[in-house]
């Protein structure tokens, strides 16, 4: 019997990781080639027409799994019903403003649209926070909208987790499915960590550490980390635009590991309402390893962390702690 379709919701749908994302989700890529679904775009009036342009164009497309689109800038209409919600809209940075004018804008925009997705979505909606600040944007949705489950509410990481796994497959030469297990800490910006500690290879004589096989401790504790904390500036410099495309790859690998789980021995990267493991401050949505099974993720609990790894995982979270306070003086 055929599936009953799923909504979608994607906010920010006119901008260019939208552009990127519908037609994928349209295409099964998300949440499964079996599974119908019915797209909610979201964007606002100034956008309004270029929305409808991606709407015409979806319909161009004849996507046999898309069954419906509501393209809107009604955000009451656009959150009614849905199960997924990737929050892509928000306001990007302008010459001359300042860090605190950037989130004093988006902060507001997730304080508001919480209430929409609280009050209209499915309850047990599924939320990814795509735009920047991404963990602190993720942080006050979830604040404010205190009946979705606070396991509902995540951001995007997986961006960087994979960018990790692309370098190091591009190192050793290998294809980059087998190349498993890297860890990407903390905040969505410069501060991550990158961490291959526990991240593996598969190779004709077995699975293998990265760091065995690298043999380049000080390539892997410099290089590699600033070029994976450094790839989004690198993006905007050659393409003077922001990553869209594997942003938009990275949003349906996150939903799609999130509802239908990770393989067997294989943890992704997500950015989650802290619980204190590792270390890390409870009340912060902060990037951890985890597995996925049954729509829920677990964080991956007891890997080792050495002194190099904690001194980086708590600059993170320090920055993130800052940003929850800058937050909060913005909301006031
Ligand atoms: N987490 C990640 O890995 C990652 C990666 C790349 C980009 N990003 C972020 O994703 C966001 C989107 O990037 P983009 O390149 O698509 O930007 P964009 O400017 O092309 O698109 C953003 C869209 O959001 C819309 N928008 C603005 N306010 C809105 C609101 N209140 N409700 C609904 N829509 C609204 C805009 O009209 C625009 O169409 C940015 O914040 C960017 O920094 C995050
Ligand atoms: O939009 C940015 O600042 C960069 C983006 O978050 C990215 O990681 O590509």
């Amino acid at each position: 019997m055929a599936k009953e379709p799923v909504r979608v919701l994607v906010t920010g749908a006119a901008g260019q990781i939208g552009y990127a994302l519908v037609p994928m989700i349209a295409r099964g890529v998300m949440l499964g080639a079996d599974q119908p679904v019915i797209l909610h775009m979201l964007d606002i009036p100034p956008a309004a027409e270029a929305l409808n342009g991606v709407k015409m164009e979806l319909l161009d497309a004849a996507f046999p799994l898309l069954k419906g689109i509501v393209a809107t800038t009604d955000v009451v209409e656009a959150c009614t019903g849905v199960s997924v919600a990737v929050m892509v809209g928000g306001f990007p940075r302008k010459d001359g403003m300042e860090r605190k004018d950037v989130m004093s804008k988006n902060v507001s925009i997730y304080k508001s649209q919480a209430s929409a997705l609280e009050a209209h979505a499915a309850p047990s909606c599924k939320v990814l926070v795509v735009a920047n600040p991404a963990n602190t944007n993720a942080l006050i949705l979830k604040e404010f909208a205190p009946s979705i489950p606070e396991k509902n509410i995540t951001c995007l990481t997986r961006l960087d987790h994979n960018r990790a796994l692309g370098q190091i497959a591009e190192k050793l030469n290998v294809q980059v499915t087998d190349v498993r297990n890297a860890i990407i800490w903390g905040n969505h910006s410069s501060t991550q960590y990158p961490d291959v500690n526990h991240a593996t290879v598969k190779t004709p004589s077995g699975e293998k550490p990265v760091r065995e096989l690298v043999a380049d401790d000080e390539w892997l504790n410099t290089e590699f980390i600033s070029t994976v904390q450094q790839r989004g500036a690198a993006i905007i410099k050659a393409r003077k635009q922001s990553s869209a495309l594997s942003a938009a790859s990275s949003a349906c690998d996150h939903i799609r590991d999130w509802v239908l789980g990770t393989p067997e021995g294989t943890y992704v990267s997500m950015g989650v309402y802290s619980d204190g493991s590792y270390g890390v401050p409870a009340g912060l949505i902060y990037s951890f390893p985890v597995t996925c099974s049954g729509g829920e993720w677990t964080i991956v609990q007891g890997l080792p962390i050495d002194e190099f790894s904690r001194k980086k995982m708590d600059a993170t979270a320090q920055e993130l702690s800052e940003e929850k306070t800058l937050a909060y003086s913005c909301l006031n």
